[in-house]
């Protein structure tokens, strides 16, 4: 890692995501490490298997920190009549409403690896089905006690809510961590069920010139926290594994994991 200066990005002035180069970087291809397991499949695979056992389903579903792609509402689809989307970035936020307006056909990599993993029905058509479920692309501060205060789902519970590599992003110690998760909760229905991946023990991951400060939280730590804020962990899974040398450059996470729990 270089020296350059970590940025939190919630606590910046300006938004200085750049949904391109993210999607460039870890995006552009599903195979990432060669020997030991590959974390984006990893990810895929996970979510693939959370939804297709069609035990977490309902009306509404939240999506935490989608970033420039909504992968796990593309897993979650059809198992739900509503989906809302959320980030912190505008940037971000923008770069959806595009793809969902059919401006941008970036997702197609990763797309397509998860219908590999369906193995029926077309990319196209799945595409489809998220895009027309989608009814909002909202502002979120996990950070904050109501992440989407002001929008326009203000007020509302949702029946299931997914995230990935936002939780470790947003927080300086495991105390944010704790606030994210209980942030997030209170977005939740009991009962309801809250699909989380991430990285583990990861201080930084890059996007272009700019590196990004994430708390390197722990599986004992996620764990903790997730009960000790009223949920009950159904599975957590995780993949250890040895990046390539040059990819030391983009992070350096070499452990994720991928957990169920529902809220009390
Ligand atoms: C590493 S990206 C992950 C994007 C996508 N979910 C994925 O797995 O590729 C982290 C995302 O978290 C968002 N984010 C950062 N801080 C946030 C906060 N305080 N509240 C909500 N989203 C935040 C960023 O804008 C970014 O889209």
């Amino acid at each position: 890692m270089s020296a350059d200066k970590l940025i939190k990005q919630h606590t910046v002035p300006v938004d200085p995501f750049d949904p391109e180069k993210y999607f460039d970087t870890f995006y552009s291809n599903v195979s990432w490490h060669k020997e030991d397991g590959d974390s984006m499949k990893f990810f895929q695979d996970c979510i693939h298997e959370a939804f297709n056992e069609g035990n977490i389903t309902g009306k509404t579903l939240l999506d935490v920190g989608t970033g420039p792609i909504p992968n796990m509402a593309f897993c979650a689809a059809p198992w739900f009549e509503e989906i809302t989307l959320s980030d912190f970035s505008l940037n971000n936020r923008e770069f959806l409403r595009k793809w969902k307006d059919g401006e941008i056909d970036h997702m197609r990599p990763v797309f397509e690896y998860i219908m590999q993993l369906d193995k029926s029905g077309s990319m196209e058509e799945r595409q489809d089905l998220l895009r027309r479920k989608i009814r909002n692309i909202v502002f979120c501060d996990i950070t904050q006690p109501n992440p989407t205060a002001s929008t326009v789902v203000d007020g509302v519970i949702f029946d299931a809510i997914t995230s990935s590599n936002c939780l470790e992003i947003a927080s300086f110690t495991p105390e944010d961590y704790a606030k994210s998760v209980r942030n997030i909760g209170t977005l939740l229905k009991p009962g309801g069920c809250f699909v989380l991946e991430g990285c583990l023990e990861m201080s930084f991951y890059r996007i272009g010139e700019l590196l990004y400060e994430c708390y390197p939280i722990n599986k004992n730590q996620i764990q903790d926290i997730f009960q000790k804020e009223g949920f009950e962990i159904i599975s957590m899974n995780v993949l250890n594994y040895t990046p390539r040398p040059e990819e030391h450059y983009y992070s350096d996470c070499n452990s994720v994991f991928a957990m169920v729990a529902r809220k009390v």
